[in-house]
């Protein structure tokens, strides 16, 4: 057997793999053949310039868009043979457990599936909090499919039984944990939409961390946060991989976030992947200047001196 110790986590043991993803709407072909892999316990940034596809991976990975074509497979544990995926594609069912863990196909799955049975929790770019409730209201919330089967589907929580009143609990400890672990157990009974907004983003993170994902998909996470607001916001990030280990994938269009805290990167130009390895490999290759820059391969140079010049002046 080969030696692949040396190989990236990514290509090692990746927990999500997207294999020729295409997804058109109508003429429009938005994402085009994309394949990548997500590392298992690490933070891996999706960028590329406005319009390049990358919203509409995050939906496709997390189900509110059926992909016209592709397979998008998720692992947990140590799931995940290529003979046992390829048994679970021929036989049209949309996972498989085994005694390594469980399979999913997500193509196959609905929203409520990914994140209910696959772990796969979601952010948006625009934030999508319960503005009304309260910041500890809005953890809870998060749990509450845990809550229903615990309660039998109502039984059990209209009598209160054992069962019940432990997972009420554990909850309610759960979401206590996640408001300090996000500086926000001081206003845990403030509406949401009373929050500054650094704050209602590292909310919506706890919030899909109280759904005990195995993959947390954030879609640009650093928005309109000030200097202190993105540096809270990687600590927390650092924090969800090294005390968690869940996996991260992130949209994000400032590049001092990604560059700091992505262990991976992959990126995409008009819905295809042009560059995808370390943020010092992404950030050195060609392709990926001429993108951001909006010019051919072969003017990068050029123009990288003309702008030197200009920051000289
Ligand atoms: N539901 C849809 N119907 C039609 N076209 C769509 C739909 N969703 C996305 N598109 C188109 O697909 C392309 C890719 O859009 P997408 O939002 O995925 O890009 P993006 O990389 O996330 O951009 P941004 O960085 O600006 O958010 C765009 O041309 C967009 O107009």
């Amino acid at each position: 057997m080969s030696d692949t110790s040396h190989y990236p986590v990514w290509e090692r043991d990746p927990v999500l793999t997207v294999e020729h993803l295409t997804m058109r709407f109508g003429g429009l072909v938005a994402v085009n053949d994309l394949s990548f892999n997500v590392g298992r316990g690490e933070i891996t940034a999706l960028i590329g310039p406005n319009g390049a596809g990358k919203t509409t991976v995050f939906n496709c990975v997390t189900g509110f868009y059926k992909p016209t074509e592709g397979r998008i497979v998720m692992r947990h544990g140590k799931a995940g043979k290529a003979d046992d995926i390829a048994a679970l594609t021929r036989g049209g069912r949309q996972s498989a457990t085994s005694a390594d863990g469980a399979l999913f196909l997500l193509e196959r799955m609905t929203d409520f599936r990914i994140s209910h049975h696959a772990k796969v929790a979601r952010t948006f770019q625009n934030i999508r909090l319960f503005g009304g409730m309260t910041t500890l209201e809005n953890l809870l919330v998060a749990q509450h499919n845990r809550l229903m089967v615990a309660s039998g589907f109502t039984i059990g929580g209209i009598f209160n039984l054992p069962g019940y009143r432990r997972a009420r609990e554990a909850a309610m400890e759960k979401a206590i944990g996640w408001l300090r672990q996000v500086n926000l157990l001081h206003r845990a009974d403030d509406p949401a939409a009373d929050l500054p907004y650094g704050d209602q983003r590292r909310l919506e993170i706890a919030r899909a961390m109280c759904t005990d994902p195995h993959l947390l998909c954030l879609d640009e996470p650093a928005a309109g946060l000030n200097p202190r607001e993105s540096a809270e916001l990687n600590d927390l990030l650092h924090y969800i991989r090294r005390e968690c280990g869940t996996s991260i994938l992130l949209i994000e269009h400032d590049m001092g976030v990604v560059m700091e805290i992505s262990d991976h990167i992959v990126v995409l130009d008009y819905g295809v992947k042009i560059s995808d390895g370390t943020a010092f490999e992404v950030r050195n290759d060609p392709s990926v200047i001429a993108a951001y820059l909006g010019v051919e391969d072969t003017e990068v140079e050029q123009v990288e001196a003309v702008l030197e010049a200009e920051v000289q002046a």
